[in-house]
């Protein structure tokens, strides 16, 4: 990861608008009709309404998804009492996580005030605004004070995270360094240096969970807390050791099992480290600089289990991994408070989770290849896709087991997809197809089971119920890269299709093959050879219907992929041509694109065929076809060339199906702009409707659109879905993602299930 530089901070955060956040409107403002809803005089109704019935702010305001990220600036990271607008920069910062994590709106307040008091009525004077309050970066003792009444004072979940979010993930990252460790909790020696907010609120977490008073030692500024100090605040207190043989942290750390430190920077040395247990554990949290770095700790001991809260090394323990989730499960229940049943649901849902083997984002974020629960990995990595789920999830019925939810959760599954949604991992249309393809998940072959992202696919798949995968390989190598990337096999069928095992097959599949091509010149030794190779001998599995799919692509170019498919299954029937579409799923919503990969300079009549394949596509996504056969001249403005090919299909596609809503050519701007089409052009065909579907002069014009959409990096694409083959026999690519291919199997089970349908119509 890249040094972060002060001159880097500094311009990240003046460039551009200023800061990190601002407000979005949520509904329509284009019209005068807009504004009067919005405002004056539509917005009185809701607020008669919440006049009426308090809860129903959660209705018809933000309330429900807003919340306060509030701070005096009196402890603000480990940078000290800097002051309230000095400790802005953080506070807008959670906000930008709350939101990318959680899909929570934030509004950050600095409060100029230090008396706990005046501060509490400040917060509580604001409070009906939110459905829930962050405190942030309140130093100890005021912050307990401050969090214990608001709590009791106010109806929304009051939480502070320096205290809770941070004993939550770290009592996450201390069971599971404990596991690694062999260690149990109730045996560890613990050091913790700080005796601040966090430590102490961490402290009392990890007794909750099992760890024994007596074999804690606490340490301040002064050094060792010990009965024999005087003038203790009450949360001191409590910790004091009667132990009087120690006074300073080198003192206290020898043979310690655990270091604590939510302290200062730099003040864990090389030597104390040496002085501790076997297997030791050290969470060196302060920020922005640890108390000892994570080289200097595993150079000093390459036995020990390390944490910072810095994201640039293993095993972060930061309270971005909890706080967005534990607000997502509290405001979706509309709990009334954030209660010990919820922290430790936690807890337990992001230690559980770093046991999980973990998503192919994960390591791609990382640039790894093989991320697995041990020393290296024992706290679930910021960017896991997973933890809106499990960590919201298990907070939510938490509040519900414990009865301070005032809005239950019915359906798990509905609200499981929804958090998904919210955060753009699952798009509608990719949930549909794993729901459809899961109604009767089918036999898919990959091709290229050796290929780590196919294994990881073919193994996602499984566990998403969408199909039974059979992979073609070597069995050697792909249990060994399972292993590698520990992946579970059960259930997988694996076929070596040299194995001597499947000679049977393969000499059936030879004669199979050269009788049906007898007359195209095929013969029987010739197709023997071929069922060597995998692409043949993965189609014939479907062409024998000892398999419903195929996957293929990531080894082979498409050119001789395509060779195959056309021998082996051939074209359906009524079409010359076949093709491959690009589902684009974005903001501005669904469109087909075709033909992406397949045919290079296409004529007439393979213009046509494509564009008659296209509607069938669209239709079998349930949606109907509106489409635009593009160009870059608008209705014969150009009566040459690529355009008057274009012409001449629409012409025929108009006459062939008159119901069919299709036009062009045309530029691809009045494709997607329906006024600036129906104003300038208002003879089409496509009057007044949108268009979903884009079929594009030729090879390079499509294949490079979506390729520039896809490096936008801003919408999802699904495919290629091949279009025309007479099985389902679809292909990926070399770049294509783990995500990619699983999307193209549930597609290719979809295609294999219409298919069966149809035949038994028949
Ligand atoms: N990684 C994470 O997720 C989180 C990290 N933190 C980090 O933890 C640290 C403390 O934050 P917070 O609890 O909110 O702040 P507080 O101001 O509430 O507490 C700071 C504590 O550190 C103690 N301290 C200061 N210097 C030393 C020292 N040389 N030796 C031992 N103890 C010392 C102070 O002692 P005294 O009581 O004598 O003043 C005080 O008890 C910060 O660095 C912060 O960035 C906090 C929250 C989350
Ligand atoms: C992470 C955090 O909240 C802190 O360092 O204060
Ligand atoms: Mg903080």
């Amino acid at each position: 990861m890249a040094k972060i530089t002060k001159e880097a901070a500094l311009l990240y955060h003046s460039q551009g608008k200023p800061g990190k956040i601002e407000v979005v409107p949520t509904k329509p403002y284009s019209t005068q009709t807009d504004l009067s809803l919005a405002y004056s005089p539509g917005v009185a109704e809701p607020c008669l309404e919440i006049e009426k019935n308090a809860l129903t702010a959660y209705d018809y305001t933000a309330k429900g998804n807003l919340v306060a990220v509030i701070s005096n600036g009196t402890a603000v990271l480990g940078l000290g009492d800097i002051g309230a607008m000095a400790g802005k920069p953080v506070m807008e910062g959670k906000g930008l996580l709350f939101k990318i994590y959680g899909g929570i709106d934030v509004f950050d307040i600095e409060v100029n005030e230090k008396d706990p008091e005046k501060f509490i009525e400040a917060v509580k004077a604001i409070a009906p605004t939110f459905g829930g309050i962050n405190l942030e970066d309140i130093k100890a003792p005021e912050c307990f004070e401050i969090e214990k009444r608001l709590k009791a004072e106010l109806d929304i979940p009051v939480m502070h995270d320096d205290q809770h979010g941070t004993a939550i993930i770290s009592s996450a990252g201390l069971l599971n360094a404990l596991e690694v460790a062999g260690k149990k909790i109730e045996d560890v020696k613990i050091v913790v240096n700080g005796a601040g907010a966090a430590a102490v609120s961490c402290t009392k977490l990890y007794i909750a969970l099992g760890a024994r008073l007596e074999n804690i030692v606490m340490l301040d500024s002064k050094g060792v807390i010990s009965t024999e100090r005087t003038n203790l605040d009450e949360s001191k207190k409590f910790f004091a050791t009667s132990r009087t043989d120690i006074h300073t942290l080198a003192e206290a750390i020898k043979d310690a099992d655990v270091f604590l430190g939510l302290s200062k920077g730099n003040i864990l040395s090389q030597d104390m480290v040496r002085s501790m247990a076997n297997n030791p554990i050290v969470f060196a949290c302060a920020n922005p600089i640890p108390e000892i770095t994570y080289e200097d700790a595993l150079a000093a001991r390459p036995d020990v289990l390390m944490s910072t809260g810095r994201s640039d090394y293993p095993n972060q323990i930061n309270n971005v991994i909890g706080f967005p989730y534990i607000f997502r499960g509290a405001l979706d229940t509309r709990a009334s408070a954030i209660n010990e049943e919820m922290k430790l649901a936690a807890v337990k849902a992001i230690a559980d989770l770093a046991k999980l083997p973990i998503p192919e984002i994960v390591n791609k974020v990382y640039n790894v290849t093989n991320l697995s629960f041990g020393p290296e990995y024992f706290i679930p990595k910021p960017v896991d896709p997973r933890l809106i789920t499990e960590v919201s999830m298990a907070v939510a019925k938490a509040a519900m087991e414990s009865g301070v939810a005032r809005k239950p959760i019915e359906d798990w599954d509905a609200y499981k997809k929804h958090l998904r949604e919210l955060m753009g991992y699952e798009s509608k249309l990719t949930s549909q197809l794993y729901d459809t393809a899961r109604t009767d998940p089918k036999k898919v072959v990959f091709a290229e089971g050796g290929h780590p992202n196919m294994l990881k696919a073919a193994v996602e798949a499984k566990n998403e119920g969408i199909c039974h995968p059979i992979l073609l390989g070597n069995e050697e190598r792909i249990e060994k890269l399972a292993k590698e990337y520990d992946l579970h096999l059960d259930g997988i069928e694996i076929v070596n299709l040299r194995h001597d095992s499947q000679a049977e097959r393969r000499d059936r599949y030879a004669h199979i093959l050269a009788e049906k091509r007898a007359r195209e010149g095929a013969n029987y030794d010739e197709a023997t050879d071929k069922m060597f190779e995998r692409n043949y001998f993965g189609m014939m599995m479907v062409e024998t219907g000892e398999a419903d799919a195929f996957i293929t692509g990531l080894y082979t170019k498409y050119s001789n992929t395509i060779k195959v498919a056309k021998e082996v299954i051939g074209i359906q029937e009524g079409y010359k041509h076949f093709g491959t579409m690009h589902i684009l799923n974005s903001k501005k919503g669904t469109y087909f694109l075709a033909d992406t990969l397949i045919n290079r300079h296409p004529d007439t009549e393979t213009l046509t065929d494509i564009a008659r394949l296209s509607a069938k596509t669209v239709r079998f996504f349930n949606q109907t076809p509106v489409m635009a056969m593009l160009s870059y001249s608008n209705f014969g403005s150009d009566p040459v060339g690529s355009p008057a090919k274009v012409h001449d299909a629409v012409k025929q596609m108009q006459e062939a199906y008159p119901d069919l809503a299709i036009d062009g050519e045309m530029q691809v701007n009045f494709a997607m702009d329906k006024k600036l089409r129906d104003a300038k052009y208002p003879f089409t065909k496509l009057f007044g409707k949108d268009v979903n579907t884009l079929i594009f002069p030729n090879l390079s014009s499509a294949n490079s659109s979506y390729k520039l959409i896809q490096a936008m990096n801003d919408s999802e694409l699904i495919g290629p879905i091949q279009m025309g083959l007479n099985k389902p026999i679809h292909f990926t690519d070399s770049e294509s993602s783990v995500r990619d291919i699983v999307n193209i199997t549930a597609v290719a089970v979809i295609d294999a299930i219409v298919a069966e349908k149809t035949k038994n119509a028949k």
